[in-house]
């Protein structure tokens, strides 16, 4: 399948595996980045050591393109930024912030940006400053989320900017491939289908397990007051975050409160923990290995397609 997409970024599918902070490292990157998708190490809050590991061990098990995700919310970002670039980082997406103020250091190192954006406003301010792709993440995405829905914000920076879109949140099989497409968007940013790949080896099977077991209706919203809306599985810890929240805490309690939990659910505490995933957890049922989600995504995708094409014909 050929879009600008696959274009930009030499990969042979237009599926990019999200940067989950914490979970996504250079083993699950590798397997999708060998897979035909692109593979995405997510730098998280890790220390640029931590990242400048896993750099090099995707170098060791694939020639093919990766990107790195810079969570610029990280009070490591900027060393993150700097180790990026002395690793010959091909391709780096960017979430929770305006990359403005590394866009240049990056292009002149002849890195490709992708930022994540939950706005039309921001989408074309970052067009101005010359990233190369837009990823547009809807409020129905796993962690920290805009406020706007992928069917509702991706058609609209679509009409806004000239640059490939990147359609993410609520995507796991080929009608959500089918689908951006019918947006416009050129390709898709998958996150929580790859928490459950046999390749993520970062989560502890508790995490895994309660996205297989999570339904339609399984994700609330935690941490609105503080700015920082976040989508978790709901669980004993976020019944007591919303139980805070009604109490009228303030955005430095919650924050604080927050802090670490997301670490202690992927170490394997789910009671205790935040376990963040999208509103799709409900339609990802099970372990499978990185080539075969990838594999029953394109082949959905083919169906779909020929489905709505039958549709179309019939309806003249
Ligand atoms: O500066 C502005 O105009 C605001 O800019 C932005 C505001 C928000 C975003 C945004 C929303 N979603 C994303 C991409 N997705 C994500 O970044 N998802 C994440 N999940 C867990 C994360 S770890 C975390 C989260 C919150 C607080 C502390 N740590 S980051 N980026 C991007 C840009």
């Amino acid at each position: 399948m050929k879009t600008r997409i696959t274009e930009l970024l030499g990969i042979q599918y237009p599926i990019i595996q999200g940067g989950m902070a914490w979970i996504a490292n250079g083993d699950l990157a590798a397997a999708v980045s060998k897979a035909g998708g692109l593979g995405t190490i997510g730098a998280g809050s890790a220390p640029a050591e931590w990242v400048r590991g896993e750099i090099r061990k995707i170098k060791q098990l694939t020639d093919r393109p990766f990107a790195v995700n810079i969570m610029l919310l990280s009070p490591h970002a900027k060393d993150v930024v700097d180790v990026v670039i002395e690793e010959k980082v091909p391709i780096v997406t960017t979430g929770a912030g305006n990359p403005g103020i590394y866009m240049k250091q990056l292009q002149e190192s002849g890195t490709k940006v992708i930022p994540v954006v939950p706005s039309v406003a921001l989408a074309k301010r970052l067009e101005k400053l010359g990233v190369d792709a837009i990823i547009v993440e809807g409020m129905e995405a796993g962690g920290h989320i805009g406020e706007l829905t992928t069917m509702v914000l991706v058609p609209q920076v679509v009409d806004a900017v000239q640059i490939p879109v990147i359609a993410a949140g609520g995507i796991a099989d080929g009608r959500g491939v089918v689908a951006a497409l019918a947006l416009g968007a050129e390709g898709v940013q998958i996150g929580t289908r790859f928490i459950v790949a046999k390749e993520c080896t970062a989560p502890h099977i508790n995490y895994k397990q309660a996205i297989i077991r999570a339904n339609d209706r399984d994700t609330v919203v935690t941490g609105r007051p503080t700015g920082h809306p976040v989508r978790v599985i709901r669980n004993k810890l976020s019944r007591e975050f919303m139980e805070l929240e009604r109490s009228g805490a303030s955005a430095e309690e919650l924050e604080k409160f927050g802090i670490g939990k997301y670490r202690i659910a992927v170490e394997g505490d789910i009671d205790k923990g935040s376990i963040l995933a999208g509103q799709i957890a409900g339609m990802v049922t099970k372990e499978e290995t990185v080539a075969e989600i990838i594999q029953d995504i394109m082949a959905t995708t083919e169906t779909t397609l020929n489905r709505v094409r039958n549709a179309g014909m019939e309806a003249r």
